[in-house]
This record gives C-alpha cells, structure tokens and sequence, in this order.
C-alpha cells in the first residue's frame, strides 16, 4: 500500500475536485459520512455521549459533517469548536452552519481550560481538532485539552491523524498529541503510524475510501510502501510440478563460535524452511556435532579452529552467503571475512557481528557485492551510519548510507523498514513476541533461503521480513507474546506461505499495538 505525503494528499484531493466535478464540500462530505457509516455500524444508535472537538480548519470541517449525521440519526453528541485560530476555513464554516441548522444545540467553543467539558470513561471522543495541517507546535491550552482527553480513558477516534502529530516531524512531548484508540485515515495511513516515536499515538488505525481520482492513486509513486499480504503476493515465486532441489539454490551460512551455535542452526533451518534446495553450515569445529544432530537436513564445514572461525574455505559454488551470525569479532575471524569479500561474488546477507565488523572497518564495505542485504537491529544501525537525533533524521541516514554503499538495508523494529534505491519498505507483520532471543538468525536464514532460490536481494529482503512476520503472527495465536521463541517462527513459515493464498487480508495486516 502506498504511504502518499501530505503535498501529494492535497494533490490528490485538488485532482479529485477537478476529474470528478465535484467541489471541496462534497469531498468533505464523502469523508465525513465514511465516518459517520463506520460509527453507525459499531455503536447501532447507542445512547453514549460522543463528543466530537473540531478544529477551525478542514479536519475541523470532517468533524462537522460527522456531528450533523450522528445528530440526524439521533445520536447523543456534544459538539465543541476548539477556537485555535481565526483563519476558519470555507469548507469548515459551511458545515458549521449545516450543523446550526438542524440543532438547536449548537457547537459550544472551547477557548481555554474553563471551557473543557468533562468526559467519563465510558462516553465516546471524536478527535477532529488538527489534521494534516498542522505544522507548528499547538498552544499551551491546546495541549492542556489534549492531556484533559487523554486523562478521561474514554475511547478516542482519531479523525485522520491524530491530532497534534505532525506528517514529517516528531512532537516535542507526548503531551502535544492526542493519544488514539483508533484512527480513521483517508487515501493511505500515514508514515508517522509506523515509527518507533510516532506509531505509538494510535494504538490501532484505518484506512478510508473517500473515492480520490484512481488515475492518482494509481499513478502516483510514493517512497514509503507499506507490505501487507496484497503486495507479497505478487513476489512469491510459484514452483513447478517438475522443480528439484537443484532449482533452489544452495546456501552458505557462515557463522558461530563457542557457545553461540545455536544461531547458526537457527539461520540454517529458516533458509532451508523459506526453501533454499541445500544449506551448508561453515562454523568452528566445537559446533559440529551440535549442529549435525541438532539440524540433519544441514550440510556442516568446519574451520580448523575449534572455538572461531579464522579462515573460510569451501569447494561448492554457493548460491548466496550468510555471514555473521554468533561469528564474534576475533582479529583472526576478521581476516577471514576480509579474504572472503576480496574473493566471493555470489550475493550476501550480512547479520550480527558481521556488522560489527563492518563498522570496525569501514573499507570493508567497499568489498561488498551490489544489494547485499544487511539487517541491523537499532544499534547495530547506530554503528554502522552514526547516531540519529529522530526518526526521520535515521530515515535520510539510512537512504544514504544505502545508496552510497548499494547495499538493501533492514532495519529491524517493530515495524522493519527496508531501504533501497531511495525507496522504503515498511513491514505490516509480525508481534512483539519476536523481541526474542534468535528471531534474527532465523531472519537471516529466510533472506538466505529466498536469495538462493532465485529471489533478487530487495524482493528477497521485502518478501523475508514479510514472512516472517506473519509466521509470528500465526505462531503467536498458539503461543502467546512472552512464550514465542524463535523456533516456532521457522515451524510456521509454511503456514506463513499457505496464507498468501488463504483468505482476504484480516485484521492482523492492520497496526497493532496490544501486547
Ligand atoms: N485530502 C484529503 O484527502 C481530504 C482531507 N480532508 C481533511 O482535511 C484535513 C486537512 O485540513 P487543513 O489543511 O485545513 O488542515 P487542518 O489539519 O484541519 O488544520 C487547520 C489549520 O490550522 C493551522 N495550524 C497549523 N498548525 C497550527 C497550530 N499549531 N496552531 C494553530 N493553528 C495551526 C493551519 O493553518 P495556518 O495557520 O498555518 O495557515 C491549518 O491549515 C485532513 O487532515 C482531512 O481531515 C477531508 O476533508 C477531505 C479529503
Ligand atoms: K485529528
């Protein structure tokens, strides 16, 4: 799903009105009745107080039209103007009046702390105080209403975007920004939904259909993409009835040292589950039983080192390499990596301490193949392109260092991003049950697997994170958060693949945030 900006909202809407003939009223229309049929359908005319805070402005505006059809149904609503500014827009003062004319109760104004109403737990608040236009921070009082909502518990809907957060910016406080049980988004959900300082101000989110010109929304290229179960599909490579594991590659996974074998099978056994034909497991001597007995499916080169790896030597052709997992950072398994880049042309995943080495020495970087994927979490990112003082600042960081270096980077969180060619790949799966110990390694391996079997690194990459994810997903529903591990990962990634093809997108594409 695309992820419009602002700039191109507004353009979308101006095109809309031209194509379609209609004015900015009726659009505004469309989106406040979207509103109004979500709500109706939920609360079935239920007597609970809703009060609904407009803003002066086009969100404002939204909130009008969704207080004149809840009032005209027979709703119980309360209908507040939070008198920010003068500037009121035209398309808000016409619904204004609209709303005058069928009530005799009309909107009340809220121009300061007297005013705020008070609010139960159990009543219903409708947030249309700031849309996309804000792009200043609120006023003291403004922010007081905000902290006076937050405080009453009640359910709060968001309309568009949660009032006081910005489209392009972190808020000063979590006190400047409404906090959301739900928000309804017109034409696409918004970036800020999906970062770590921002996506936590809307505890669940959804998009509407106002009906925006389709040569727009067809046509128009967004840098941030979101990758739910409609835009995986098309990557999956289906496979023959005549396929044999020679069509699939054979995947190098170097990695481990003493005590830290088990990733080194975990990232074997998700290569070999995403697919991969054949895995081969390079590791110090010390891990060779374990690995044989723990994972027979695995094919096992040792190094003739018993603890780490000090130099890697093989006598197959790889289809792609794995490197780092549980590696350590020993100056004698550094020169082995370093020999390896200087000789190896097949693609890479680098993961873990391969990382590390590769902040320690920059050069290296140098000797990377083209699109090799490398999967920081958050520190291993910070070392890698340098401190970030906020998401968006991490963002331009990575696109950067990406395209200097022509490397796929995954930044792993709770929604992984990956980065490539000044596009970015927002992940709509997985729970935080894979804040677990080797979620990673087995993160690697599907990347590997997929690399192997004739994925390119970027839809490798995309695709990987993607089943990863909804394998947790899946898991998480026989499991639990805290009792996910990331064995059940690799278990599920078949039902993962099977539910491509399964049923329509469910509830759990959308953001969650319940754990
Ligand atoms: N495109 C679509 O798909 C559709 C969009 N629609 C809806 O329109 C919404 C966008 O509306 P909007 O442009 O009127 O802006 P909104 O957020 O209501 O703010 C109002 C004004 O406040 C001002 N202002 C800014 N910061 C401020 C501050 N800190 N303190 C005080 N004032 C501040 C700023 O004006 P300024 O003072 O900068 O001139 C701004 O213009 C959008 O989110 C959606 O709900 C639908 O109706 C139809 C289809
Ligand atoms: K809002």
């Amino acid at each position: 799903m695309k992820l419009f900006s602002k700039e191109q909202i507004y353009e979308g809407d101006q095109l809309t009105i031209e194509r379609q003939k209609i004015s900015s009223t009726d659009l505004m229309e469309r989106a406040g009745t979207q509103i109004f049929n979500w709500i109706n359908l939920r609360m079935q005319g239920a007597q609970v107080p809703i009060h609904i805070f407009c803003g002066i402005g086009n969100n404002g505006g939204d909130g009008m039209v969704l207080a004149r059809h809840l009032i005209l149904e027979g709703y119980n609503v309360k209908t507040y103007i939070v008198n920010y500014s003068d500037k009121r827009s035209k398309d808000f003062l016409i619904n204004y009046d609209r709303v005058k004319n069928i009530t005799k109760k009309w909107p009340e104004f809220v121009h300061n702390q007297d005013d705020f109403p008070e609010i139960k737990q159990d009543h219903v608040i409708v947030d249309a105080i700031f849309g996309i236009g804000l792009n200043r921070p609120v006023a003291d009082w403004v922010k007081k209403l905000f902290i006076h909502l937050r405080k009453s518990k009640a359910f709060t809907l968001s309309i568009d975007i949660p009032s006081g957060l910005q489209t392009d910016s972190i808020p000063l406080d979590d006190d400047c920004v409404v906090l959301a049980s739900y928000t309804l988004s017109f034409a696409s959900p918004k970036l800020v939904f999906f970062l770590p300082k921002t996506g936590k101000f809307t505890i669940n989110w959804e998009v509407l259909d106002i009906g925006l010109d389709s040569e727009f929304l067809t046509n128009t290229n967004t840098t941030f993409n979101l990758i739910g179960k409609y835009e995986a599909i098309p990557i999956y490579i289906p496979r023959d009835k005549f396929s044999h594991k020679g069509q699939f590659g054979h995947s190098l996974i170097i990695g481990g040292s003493y005590g830290k074998m088990g990733a080194v099978t975990l990232a074997s056994r998700g290569a070999l589950s995403a697919g991969a034909g054949l895995v081969t497991a390079f590791i110090p001597k010390c891990g060779y039983q374990v690995l044989q007995s723990s994972f027979p499916e695995a094919m096992v080169i040792t190094d003739a080192n018993d603890d780490y790896i000090t130099n890697v030597e093989f006598n197959f052709s790889p289809s792609v390499i794995a490197f780092g997992i549980g590696v350590g950072v020993n100056m004698k398994t550094v020169e082995a990596f370093k020999v390896l880049l200087e000789t190896n042309k097949v693609p890479m995943v680098i993961d873990a301490d391969g990382l590390n080495i590769l902040s320690n020495h920059p050069h290296f970087l140098e000797l990377l193949p083209e699109e090799t994927v490398l999967t920081p979490h958050p520190k291993e990112l910070e070392r890698l392109i340098g401190t970030w003082s906020h998401d968006f600042e991490k963002l331009e960081k990575a696109k950067e260092f990406s395209n200097k270096h022509k490397v796929v980077l995954v930044i792993k969180g709770a929604n992984t991003i990956t980065v490539f060619e000044n596009k970015f790949y927002i992940n709509a799966t997985g729970n935080p049950g894979l804040s677990t110990a080797g979620s990673g390694d087995v993160l690697t391996g599907i990347i590997t697997g997929l690399i192997s079997q004739g994925y390119n690194p970027l839809s490798a990459a995309v695709f990987g994170v993607y089943l990863h994810g909804k394998s947790a997903d899946i898991a998480v529903e026989d499991y639990g958060y805290q009792s996910l591990i990331a064995s059940h990962v690799i278990e599920y990634l078949g039902a993962a693949y099977m539910d491509l093809f399964k049923q329509p997108e469910t509830s759990s594409e959308k953001h969650k945030d319940d754990a």
